[in-house]
């Protein structure tokens, strides 16, 4: 469990003061992917720099597991750090160590284990991430999904029971992104791990993780479930994301919409009524005629969802509006 309480971080350039993050509260709970999103600039890197204090807090408290990170001394917070591992969009990878050295080094800094031991558990950790043929190659003889699995290896070298991500898969093509996003599921799923992820993409946090923050200039702006979040963002810059991942010009739509008739409607649809044959029963119910001006089916991590913008012309459109409200869907009336 990772608590921030009022932490803060204000940077001083040139004399000005520069507060990338103001004093935020964040609960992360144990095992959960929870996603971080903003812009860049947004303070999104910086928050997730806190939390292992590769960032000293110019303010507040931060807490993980009951211990308080921030009173840690020097000696404390690199045993901290063994039970925190980190990827990076870069990968940070050592160009003159094979795989399997980078993969072993924080265990050769960790000490404590011998050269053997060191091997056995690279060798487990490149079979968990599929690079078993890999070993002896350098990190420039690798594609960028390749790099980035060499990451995740090191960052669970040393049996973390937290993983911070920082723009893990911004540097990847959308195929390799899939399937570093889906190692990372298996992993959070398989080893009971906590990863924070920040990201700029509203694809990443709704194929991974289970909660999300809003940044915008150096605050939280809006928090819940990924599934209330995406589906029902209420903060302009929540909104903004949610439009881009569904690649909806809000401005266009409602042009197109002035040339339909009728009342409409956007219907969301979530679990299992995403595929219940909702409409055509209410038409033949009430009479009504529906068109579809906008539709999308896809999933929130494994739970589908539907969200569906419908025109009712004809029938009883009222009698059609109360059986929609009473199903299992979320109503909103766009024209009344
Ligand atoms: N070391 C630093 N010294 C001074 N200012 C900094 C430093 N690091 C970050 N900042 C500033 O703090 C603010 C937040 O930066 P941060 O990198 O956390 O944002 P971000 O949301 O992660 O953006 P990006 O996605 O571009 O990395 C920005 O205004 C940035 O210029």
């Amino acid at each position: 469990m990772i608590e921030l309480k009022q932490v803060g971080k204000t940077y001083r350039l040139d004399g000005r003061d520069i507060p990338a993050v103001r004093p935020t509260d964040l609960f992360v709970e144990q095992g959960e992917v929870f996603g971080l999103i903003g812009h860049s600039g947004a303070g999104k890197s910086t928050l997730l720099r806190l939390i292992n204090r590769l960032e000293e807090p110019s303010d507040g408290r931060i807490v993980v597991d009951g211990e308080d990170v921030t009173a840690l001394d020097p000696a404390g917070l690199r045993a901290f750090r063994q039970r925190v591992g980190m990827i990076f969009q870069h990968f940070n990878l050592l160009s003159s160590k094979t795989v399997a050295e980078n993969i072993g080094l924080p265990l050769k800094f960790a000490g404590g284990r011998s050269k053997a031991q060191i091997a056995e558990r690279v060798d487990a950790l490149l079979a968990r991430v599929g690079l078993e043929a890999h070993a002896r190659k350098y990190p420039a003889q690798l594609s960028g999904g390749q790099k980035q699995r060499v990451g995740i290896a090191r960052a669970l070298a040393t049996e973390p029971r937290i993983l911070l991500c920082d723009e893990a898969t911004s540097a990847l093509d959308p195929q390799t992104t899939t399937q570093v996003l889906q190692l990372l599921s298996d992993i959070n799923r398989e080893l009971g791990l906590t990863i924070v992820l920040i990201t700029h993409e509203m694809d990443v946090i709704r194929r991974v993780c289970d909660r999300v923050a809003v940044m915008d200039a150096g605050a939280i702006v809006e928090q819940g479930t990924v599934g209330d979040v995406f589906l029902h963002p209420r903060h302009p810059t929540t909104r903004r994301f949610v439009l881009e991942a569904e690649q909806v010009d809000e401005h266009e739509q409602l042009q197109d919409f002035a040339h339909v008739g009728g009342r409409i409607l956007r219907l969301t649809f979530r679990g299992d009524a995403t595929y219940a044959p909702l409409l055509g029963t209410v038409a033949r119910e009430t009479g009504v005629d529906y068109s579809i001006l906008a539709g999308r089916i896809d999933h929130i991590k494994d739970t589908p969802y539907g969200q569906l913008t419908i025109a009712l012309i004809g029938g009883d459109v009222e009698a059609a509006q109360r059986r929609l409200g009473e199903a299992d869907v979320h109503l909103e009336v766009l024209r009344p």
